[in-house]
């Protein structure tokens, strides 16, 4: 099997990655094109040994989050053709399910997280880097309609995680990889001419 595309699509919480990853992985899907999706958040270190209240004051907006030593593992398997074990996570519970899910290689790899572009040591194996550039403002404001209605959080809760950790870390680590992409696209997951570009590039290496 030839060697897959690997596309790592990175920005801000809340700046539109998994729509982007969403809208891309359709296109794809409507041409029986096999394509997997890996999301950075799966690989966020297990915390199984920390009481809840020491979870909830961690901070997830610093590399040393997630365990990318086993994420890059799992790219080099698929790029040998081989199967991996996908974690899954809870942000509820803010650590791994116990299951994993065994995904098989596919032509084209697409991965989203906040600091696939940060991990300089991780930048080699992207074929494709997308960095997406939303205002922080309307991030903010999505983070906290999807914080709230999806991970169990509350009002007070989202404020004192961005002030403290989500806004300084991505200043100190996201912004500056937006300089590592290929492309940067701005009005988030919905930005159709970002979507066709990347789209017909895509065609074009697997051709
Ligand atoms: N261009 C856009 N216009 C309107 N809503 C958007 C746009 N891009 C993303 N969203 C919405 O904003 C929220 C956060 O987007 P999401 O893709 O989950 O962000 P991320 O994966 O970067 O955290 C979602 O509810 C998504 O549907
Ligand atoms: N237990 C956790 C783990 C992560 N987060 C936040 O998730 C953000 C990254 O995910 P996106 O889908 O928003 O890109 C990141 O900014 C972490 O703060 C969390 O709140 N709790």
């Amino acid at each position: 099997m030839q060697s897959p595309l690997i596309i790592a699509i990175s920005g801000a919480s809340g700046s539109g990655k998994s729509l982007f990853t969403k809208n891309l992985f359709n296109g794809f899907s409507a041409q029986g094109r096999p394509v997997q999706v890996l999301r950075e958040d799966h690989y966020y270190r297990a915390q199984d040994h920390l009481p809840m209240e020491q979870r909830e004051q961690n901070n997830y907006d610093h590399p040393n989050a997630f365990e990318h030593e086993l994420l890059k593992a799992h790219l080099q398997a698929l790029r040998e053709g081989q199967p991996i074990d996908y974690p899954h996570y809870c942000y509820k519970t803010h650590t791994r399910l116990p299951e994993t899910e065994r995904l098989n290689p596919a032509p084209v790899i697409i991965l989203e997280g906040i600091m696939l572009l940060a991990r300089t040591d991780l930048l080699p194996l992207y074929d494709v880097k997308i960095f997406i550039d939303t205002p922080l403002d309307i991030c903010l404001m999505r983070r906290m309609m999807r914080d709230l209605k999806e991970r169990g959080r509350s009002i007070e809760s989202v404020a004192k995680q961005y002030e403290e950790t989500v806004k300084p870390m991505y200043h100190q680590f996201i912004e500056p990889s937006r300089f590592t992409a290929d492309v940067v696209v701005t009005q988030g997951g919905k930005n159709q001419i970002a979507l066709d570009v990347i789209k017909s590039h895509i065609q074009q290496a697997l051709l």
